[in-house]
């Protein structure tokens, strides 16, 4: 029954993001193998089938979750007579259900790294794992041990098949794999046999044999997975992951785009000739001349002993090919923030406006960026663009009313993510999302997917950190000829973001492809592997380039030059009033925290508790007059049975509403992955969550992660859409006592020089509504800037606060910004600002600095002030400690001893956390 060959389905494909054509074509064609011989033909159906796409649904939600490598299972791939695909000897191949499979519900297509079935997993091996599969209990991949390359006629073809499945579920998985162990020993036997293996030094996973440096690498990247917020960690990764790269030796443009050019207002810095050089060069890669010459993308020309046809071979997924491979062309400028990656994007532009792209693509530049920088971008060309070289349109809002062949007579169109995302058409609702069926679309997409352009670039575009979200999915679909990524934070939760660039990119094929990224990178880098660490950090050299304010050039010197930088933590005392309510809030808050450990959950809601401590310390009005009360009296416990959205009173339902919109405006964590809300969904127990963490909690456990009440996907309301959502302008609320913060904030105002001007930054709008109200009081002239502003009204604020105060326009002026932490600041040049307030500490350290990077960067003259307000004896000054300890178990890690030591101080550190917060004594 094993060798027998189970016939492929004609229609194979799923959905995942299409592909731009034509300068990027799609696997099979960019990647194509050798023709088929005669030998490998088979039946017609396969032969018109669709090249096999992957499931980007399935990759995405397992992606998000932690699989841990349980067991290796030595098997055949089968019937490989029957199809076209090949393989190399270690090429990593996708293992996906094929459950229309006429001839075996239980199939499992084995696919190589250019989406070709190569054949089946062994009917015996298919049947104990399809179960486990379709339940999304297990991910499954292979290794090839055996190859087909010398295209003799193969029945079978050795593999290792990698089981993997989330650590929580080990107890009740490992009785149904214990057959895959080795021996079928069981997995408590495979264990002690791996330990006892460990003692004698023989090395764990395939790190053996690997240089310390690498397998530290390899730790660094596994702590980052874990310690997802640190975002500082983040930073500090991609330090080591670009430590190799020679950036002060890069030559610069030969002639780039200057004052005596005629083209630009100001010339670049050598670091930015050095970019735009950089940036030419990987818009127009070369493939390697000859054998031994250095490979492009991976691409290495090889030509096999006493053979004389030379052929390539992706040394990354030891794919071989004999068609010349594609290239991407573009790549990722990761450069910190303010070193000029706006301008240095236009002087490319610039630079190659004569060199005109192949048919059918246009000469017309398309930047996405984010809706709080679009009007950054229109101010840099306005003020370093020599009027009448660069044409340029703003296709956004009131200036979407033109069409493709309009747009593409641009040098350059600016618009935005949700821009893009709007223009994808929209699928036909009706049509079932069916395995192996595309949604069938009915209206047509928008002018900006309808352009060839040149290139698209798309600004701080770590905002695509998720393949499956529209606006990736609409930057997906974008045609053309080049395509770049700017962000000062590529990697912003784990090494996984940058595969997501990768995908966006269309760059390094294969590796672009998420499954491959996933089998080749992730997961041995989570298994310790060395040599996955040096192919992520061989990742980053050859698509990406980062310099940092502390970078040198060649001379040893500062690439910019930046006034100085002080640092105040202000202690702010609560007023007596305020500090009874905070008292009485913690208590009960730690007494319902403790609650919930002893009955073995996150039980109650952690995090809006701790929310709600952070509120009372900037401002007592902002929680709820009851809060303490119903605090008091809410059952944690009472779970009650899962309701359907639909069954709700129409009132209920209005307060689930107002409540996720408050924690839309609040800026809220998702509980499950810690970061802003994506997609956000409210359960009817009343907790937001992205869709996608609540969906894959749903699918795994069907109780809510904050109170154990039971939930199904009916169960989940979303905002309607005609809600408002922007911030009412000019959202004044004078409070009815000042609080100590907002009294110690007006102190400092009133003794700054009256030129001095100041931005003001907090977690929460509805703090900032209060600061508005005293700051009107008091006659002090402000402006508020928040993320969900109109882009003309934000170009205004922005122009009305970076006007210097004079003699003559002091009034009016506004002194002071207050905008909101983490929205809206990326990207913004507020240099008229010299100091800056922090008015919560939040916990990413690396939020704080990008606030700080808004004010000292380029063009700032004055010393910059960074003012903490903290408030004494509270949840605040916790934060901070655990801010301090987590940046030292950071710099600890770096250290070569003690990374063992480091990870379970972490995780232990979790929870110690929470109790320090709700001052539960250790
Ligand atoms: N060569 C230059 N001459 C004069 N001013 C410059 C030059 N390069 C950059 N600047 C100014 O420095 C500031 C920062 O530059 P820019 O906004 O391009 O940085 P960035 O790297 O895109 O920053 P971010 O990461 O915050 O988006 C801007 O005000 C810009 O006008």
């Amino acid at each position: 029954m094993e060798g027998q060959a189970i016939h492929a389905e004609s229609s194979t494909s799923r959905s995942r993001p299409p592909r731009p054509a034509p300068s990027t074509p799609s696997r099979s064609q960019g990647t194509k193998r050798r023709q088929s011989t005669p030998a490998e033909t088979h039946d017609d159906s396969e032969e018109d089938a669709p090249p096999v796409e992957l499931d980007e649904v399935s990759y995405h939600i397992s992606d998000r979750s932690s699989h841990q490598l349980y067991v290796t299972l030595r098997t055949d791939v089968v019937g490989v007579q029957h199809y076209r695909g090949l393989v190399g000897r270690g090429e990593y191949v996708v293992l996906r259900r094929q459950p229309n499979n006429p001839y075996d519900s239980n199939a499992v297509q084995v696919i190589n790294a250019t989406g070709q079935q190569v054949g089946h997993v062994p009917r015996a091996v298919a049947a104990k794992i399809a179960p486990l599969m379709d339940h999304n209990l297990i991910t499954v991949e292979g290794r090839m041990i055996g190859q087909n390359l010398d295209r003799s006629m193969h029945y079978k073809l050795k593999m290792d098949m990698l089981i993997y499945a989330r650590p929580s579920h080990r107890y009740a998985l490992e009785p149904e794999l214990e057959w895959a162990t080795p021996g079928q020993q069981g997995f408590e036997r495979m264990r002690q046999a791996q330990a006892a293996q460990a003692a004698k030094g023989k090395g764990a996973g395939d790190g053996g044999g690997l240089s310390e440096q690498e397998a530290e690498l390899g730790r660094l990247l596994n702590k980052l997975t874990e310690v997802k917020e640190e975002k500082k960690f983040a930073n500090n990764v991609m330090s080591v992951l670009t430590a190799d790269l020679d950036v002060a030796n890069l030559p610069p443009h030969p002639s780039p785009p200057s004052l005596a050019s005629g083209d630009l207002l100001v010339d670049l810095l050598p670091h930015q000739s050095q970019a735009l050089q950089w940036m030419v060069e990987h818009e127009n890669p070369v493939l390697p001349k000859k054998v031994g010459d250095a490979p492009v993308q991976f691409w290495a020309r090889h030509a096999p002993e006493g053979k004389t046809q030379e052929y390539w071979v992706n040394i990354a997924t030891k794919t071989p090919q004999v068609d010349n491979p594609t290239l991407g062309r573009g790549g990722i400028i990761a450069d910190g923030m303010g070193l000029g990656k706006t301008l240095t994007t236009l002087a490319l532009v610039l630079a190659t406006r004569n060199s005109k792209p192949a048919s059918p693509f246009s000469n017309a530049t398309l930047i996405v960026c984010p809706l709080s920088v679009l009007s950054n971008w229109e101010k840099q060309i306005e003020d370093h663009v020599v009027i009448g070289k660069l044409k340029s349109y703003t296709y956004h809002g009131a200036g979407k009313g033109i069409g493709a062949t309009a747009l593409s007579k641009y040098d350059i169109v600016l618009t935005t993510y949700q821009t893009i995302a709007a223009e994808m058409p929209a699928p036909e609702s009706s049509t079932p999302s069916g395995k192996g069926k595309k949604a069938k679309t009915t209206s047509a997409s928008g002018p900006l997917l309808k352009v060839k352009w040149k290139r698209v670039v798309a600004d701080e575009g770590h905002v695509m950190k998720n393949t499956k979200a529209k606006m990736t999915q609409a930057f997906g679909d974008l045609q053309a000829e080049r395509r770049w990524v700017c962000t000062g934070t590529p990697i912003v939760n784990s090494a996984a973001d940058l595969g997501t660039l990768l995908t966006c990119l269309r760059l390094c094929v294969p590796l672009d492809d998420p499954q491959i990224f996933k089998s080749l990178i992730l997961r041995p880098i989570k298994a310790g592997s060395g040599e996955a660490s040096r192919l992520l950090q061989a990742v980053v050299g050859q698509v990406l380039l980062r310099r940092t304010k502390e970078s040198k050039d060649k001379k040893g010197k500062k690439l910019v030059t930046l006034p100085k930088i002080e640092y105040y933590q202000c202690p702010v005392k609560l007023d007596p009033e305020t500090r009874k309510l905070y008292d009485d809030v913690q208590v009960e808050s730690a007494k319902r925290f403790q609650e919930s450990v002893a009955t073995g959950g996150t039980g109650a809601n952690v995090l809006s508790m701790l929310t709600r401590m952070r509120q009372l310390c900037l401002s007592a009005d902002m929680i709820p007059a009851d809060y303490l009360e119903t605090l008091r009296n809410t059952d944690t416990l009472n779970a009650g049975p899962s309701v359907s959205i639909s069954s709700l009173q129409p009132e209920q339902k209005d307060k689930l509403i107002e409540k996720l919109r408050q924690a839309i405006a609040d800026q809220e964590e998702c509980s499950v992955c810690f970061d802003v809300l994506d997609d956000p969904r409210i359960t009817d127990c009343g907790h937001p969550f992205c869709l996608l963490c609540i969906t894959e909690v749903i699918n795994r456990q069907a109780l809510c992660p904050m109170d154990r009440h039971p939930l199904s996907l009916n169960s989940l309301l979303e905002l309607p859409p005609d809600i408002d959502l922007s911030l009412v302008e000019d959202n004044v609320v004078k409070p009815r006592t000042r609080s100590a913060k907002i009294a110690e904030l007006v102190r400092y105002l009133k003794a700054f020089d009256a030129n001095d001007k100041t931005l003001v930054f907090s977690q929460f709008t509805t703090f900032l509504d209060r600061v508005a109200g005293v700051l009107q009081e008091e006659g002090i002239p402000f402006c508020r800037f928040d993320g969900t502003m109109p882009a003309k009204k934000r170009q205004q604020v922005i122009a009305q606060f970076q006007t210097p105060v004079t003699g003559d326009n002091r009034d009016g002026n506004p002194v002071v910004m207050l905008i909101s932490l983490k929205s809206g600041a990326v990207g913004l040049n507020l240099t008229a600002a010299s100091n800056v307030f922090l008015c919560d500490p939040w916990w990413q350290s690396a939020i704080e600095a990008q606030a700080v990077d808004r004010v000292h960067r380029m063009g700032q003259r004055k010393t910059v002030r960074v003012f903490q307000l903290i408030a004494e004896d509270t949840i605040e000054s916790k934060v901070l400690d655990i801010q301090k300890r987590k940046d030292d178990l950071v710099a600890k890690a770096f250290e070569k001893s003690g990374t063992r030591e480091v990870k379970a101080a972490k995780k232990q550190g979790r929870f110690e956390d929470l109790k320090e917060l709700f001052g539960v004594a250790k």
